[in-house]
């Protein structure tokens, strides 16, 4: 099966007053069509820097990412965000709503900012699909935390992303909004459809097909459909230095 994304050889550096952070040391990974993906690990680990390294939104130091084929540095800005547009989702911890507009026109918008015309049926089913028919007229200040997230995850998720970013994205969010949120994700990976999630929920960890645990910039560990205990068991083995 092709891959959806290859990554090789990622490094990550920042130079700073005294000297230079490596952040990510060399991290090599695929996402096949249709899969779940977490990443965990202990904190400053890595997870947000290599999430924006594999989504385009930050450059690696040195190493290549492939998404579809296309290595995203071959790209340049114009036709990175032609491809972000088209191919890409994005779900972060903070919405990212514009407060001004509706529930439905804050799904609409990355198309009317793209010139495109509004499929009105299409925003329609994303709202329906994260169970917000009722409050499509609705600015975010009027919605709960969970409604406002749902609200973002139908908007990434009304341009048909291939493959969807989420850094946290329960992270702000009750326990039963976030396993709303959770099972959304998890549903939509599947067919062509991946979803790549960084989290500091083991047991949302767990929802993976597969998950990556980082330690100082690298995969200390990979599992392959662990339970909740297994993942634990290796953010705790991660933290601690052992194998
Ligand atoms: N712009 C930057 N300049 C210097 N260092 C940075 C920069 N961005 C991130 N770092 C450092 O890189 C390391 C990894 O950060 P990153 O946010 O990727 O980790 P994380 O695993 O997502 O952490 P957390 O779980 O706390 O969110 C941290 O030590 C952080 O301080």
């Amino acid at each position: 099966m092709p891959h959806l994304l290859f990554a090789r050889d990622l490094v990550k550096t920042y130079n700073g007053s005294s000297g230079s952070t490596t952040v990510l040391a060399g991290i090599s990974l695929a996402i096949q069509p249709g899969e779940l993906v977490t990443i965990v690990g202990p904190s400053g680990s890595g997870k947000s820097t290599l999430l924006q390294c594999l989504s385009g939104l930050d450059s690696p130091t040195s190493g290549r990412v492939e998404i579809e084929g296309t290595d995203l540095a071959t790209l340049g800005a114009d036709a990175f965000a032609e491809f972000r547009r088209d191919r890409l989702g994005f779900v972060f911890q903070s919405y990212n709503l514009i407060p001004a507009l509706s529930a439905f026109d804050n799904i609409a918008l990355p198309t009317r900012l793209s010139g495109g015309s509004v499929d009105k049926a299409r925003v329609r089913s994303a709202l329906s699909a994260v169970g917000l028919t009722e409050v499509a007229r609705q600015r975010p200040s009027q919605l709960s935390g969970g409604q406002q997230q749902r609200v973002a995850i139908a908007r990434a998720l009304a341009a048909s992303p291939a493959l969807l970013f989420a850094d946290e994205p329960t992270g702000a969010l009750d326990t039963e909004s976030g396993s709303r949120v959770l099972t959304l994700l998890r549903t939509y990976a599947s067919g062509e459809r991946s979803v790549v999630m960084v989290t500091h929920d083991l047991e949302a960890a767990a929802l993976g097909d597969r998950v990556l645990v980082l330690r100082d910039g690298g995969i200390h560990t990979q599992l392959v459909r662990p339970t909740a205990v297994d993942v634990f068991a290796a953010v705790d083995n991660a933290r601690q230095g052992r194998r």
